[in-house]
């Protein structure tokens, strides 16, 4: 019982530090990101290819949001636009106080570095680092002061279950405990929003529900945004909202 105290307070102390280090935000603040109106198309062999045909979204903060559809449907191309990873051909997305769709690559690369954290499929672990090391490198590429990293390597290391592992490298580790690390990885430098991508692909049903228990403690902890794709419909029962993508299109 103490032992749970103690993590609650530790957890309410964490989530009082990520606030804090961001300045918070009023509970009743509106979206984190808005989508209007978002289309994208790629010109291929000569030919315009419509992938994305009008997406209209919102991702309010502190929500675990998931975008399901079938191989093909655009779900890739929407997060890497949310991301700040490319433009839309048409449309708006604002990110917080960013109109992502005026701004040039190395504006937006800034906000990313700073703000969003990303989780792939595959984990994308640098394999002759360690735990601890991976993390840490995050840290420094996000430009975090080199006198934060330790104890805050330690910290998500900690909240996603890996304490004990931190000096363990990526093939010492099962893919649940890879993608934890990637996880760990992700909100090092305290964005405000996380995109992944088919985080679950690659594990199986166990290990899936406890990436998704992770990522409901990241946050309340981190008080962050989680934005994920996946096929996977056992997964899909513990999102918050669920977009359903369909020829790139929401129905
Ligand atoms: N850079 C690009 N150039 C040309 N076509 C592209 C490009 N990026 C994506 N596409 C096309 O857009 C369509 C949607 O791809 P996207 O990767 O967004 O789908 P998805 O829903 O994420 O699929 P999956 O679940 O298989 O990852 C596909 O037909 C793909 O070939």
């Amino acid at each position: 019982m103490l032992r749970l105290r103690r993590t609650k307070e530790r957890q309410d102390a964490a989530a009082a530090a990520a606030a804090d280090a961001r300045g918070r935000e009023p509970e009743e603040a509106g979206p984190l990101l808005v989508t209007r109106g978002v289309e994208r198309s790629f010109d291929v062999g000569g030919q315009k290819l419509h992938v994305l045909k009008g997406i209209d979204m919102e991702l309010h903060p502190r929500r675990l949001v998931m975008l399901r559809g079938r191989s093909g449907s655009g779900k890739t191309t929407l997060l890497n636009l949310i991301g700040g990873l490319d433009t839309p051909t048409r449309g708006e997305i604002q990110f917080g106080p960013y109109a992502f769709h005026r701004m040039s690559d190395d504006e937006r690369t800034n906000v990313r570095r700073k703000e969003i954290g990303f989780i792939f499929q595959a984990y994308a672990l640098l394999p002759l680092l360690s735990a601890y090391e991976n993390v840490e490198l995050s840290m420094r590429m996000a430009g975090v002061p080199k006198a934060e990293w330790k104890d805050r390597v330690t910290e998500c290391l900690e909240l996603v279950g890996l304490g004990k592992r931190m000096h363990h490298r990526p093939f010492e580790l099962s893919g649940g405990e890879q993608q934890r690390v990637a996880i760990a990885k992700a909100i090092a430098h305290r964005p405000r929003l996380i995109l992944a991508d088919e985080p679950t692909a690659e594990l199986d049903s166990q290990m899936a529900a406890q990436i998704m228990k992770v990522f409901r403690a990241i946050i309340e902890t981190e008080q962050i945004t989680i934005c994920m794709t996946t096929h996977d419909p056992t997964i899909l029962e513990v999102a918050d909202h669920v977009y359903e993508m369909v020829d790139g299109k929401f129905i």
